[in-house]
């Protein structure tokens, strides 16, 4: 059985003091981790002070990105090892808008994937097609690419550990979310890839988020398919209240 994930991912917002308000506002009141994994995911400025308040709650705190070196001269990146060091245990890895904006290949995806599992970090890798290629019925093997490029050399007790984002780029901040069914059908494909690379038993291992326009009058679509165990939620994500009931919905698989 797969434990539930749901994670939100701020992108570039909010400042200092919104971003301590959120964490005191919902420490004490997301469901235990055992039902399901909270996680917001900030810009890195506030993550030690977001984890240090959140200590001892069912809310962790994820990066949006890290570097696949440990250090070195790669202004304004920020090492894992130095997340690690925040006590930071998961990171997005490979977000459409990095691979878009910032020069982010499968290439990187899959070094960033061997960093973070050298460091103990849980990676949230993201997946997705653009519009066009879904007009021409490329979905699958878009995400087929990535999921095999991003995982090369990882061993199948790593690749159990991934949380995989599928993230069609279509649907992320437009309000345009995939169906259920269309998200599901696209989960399961991760799935069947990875049984093909590695075997069922890990394939069955791997947790696998919809995200893209989701908020709290969808999620409970997405939850109830067979190939999703959760969300990562951006614009939806923002907001207390709305990111409570999100992990609420959550917790329902
Ligand atoms: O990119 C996303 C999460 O990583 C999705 O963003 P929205 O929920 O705002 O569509």
């Amino acid at each position: 059985m797969r434990k539930p994930i749901l994670a939100g991912n701020w992108k570039m917002n909010k400042t200092h003091g919104e971003a301590v308000t959120f964490i005191e506002e919902i420490k004490g009141n997301v469901p235990s981790a055992n039902e399901v994994e909270t996680v917001v995911c900030a810009p890195a400025l506030f993550l030690k002070e977001m984890n240090d308040i959140a200590a001892g709650s069912d809310v962790e705190i994820g990066a949006q990105t890290m570097h696949f070196e440990e250090n070195g001269a790669f202004t304004g990146e920020i090492s894992p090892a130095a997340l690690k060091d925040l006590g930071i245990n998961y990171s997005i890895i490979g977000h459409s808008e990095r691979r878009e904006m910032f020069n982010e290949t499968d290439e990187s995806v899959n070094q960033k994937l061997h960093a973070a599992f050298q460091h103990g970090i849980t990676p949230i890798m993201c997946c997705g097609e653009t519009l066009e290629e879904r007009d021409s019925n490329k979905t699958e093997a878009v995400v087929k690419e990535q999921i095999e490029k991003g995982f090369e050399s990882l061993s199948a007790e790593q690749v159990k550990q991934v949380v995989v984002a599928y993230e069609p780029i279509w649907a992320i901040g437009t309000g345009k979310s995939s169906t259920a069914e269309d998200a599901n059908e696209t989960c399961g494909t991760v799935r069947k890839v990875i049984a093909e690379l590695y075997d069922q038993d890990t394939a069955e291992a791997v947790r696998i988020q919809y995200g893209g326009s989701v908020k709290p009058e969808n999620i409970a679509g997405y939850m109830e398919k067979e190939h999703i165990d959760g969300a990562l939620v951006g614009g939806a994500s923002l907001k207390s209240d709305a990111f409570l009931q999100l992990v609420e919905a959550g917790k329902h698989e």
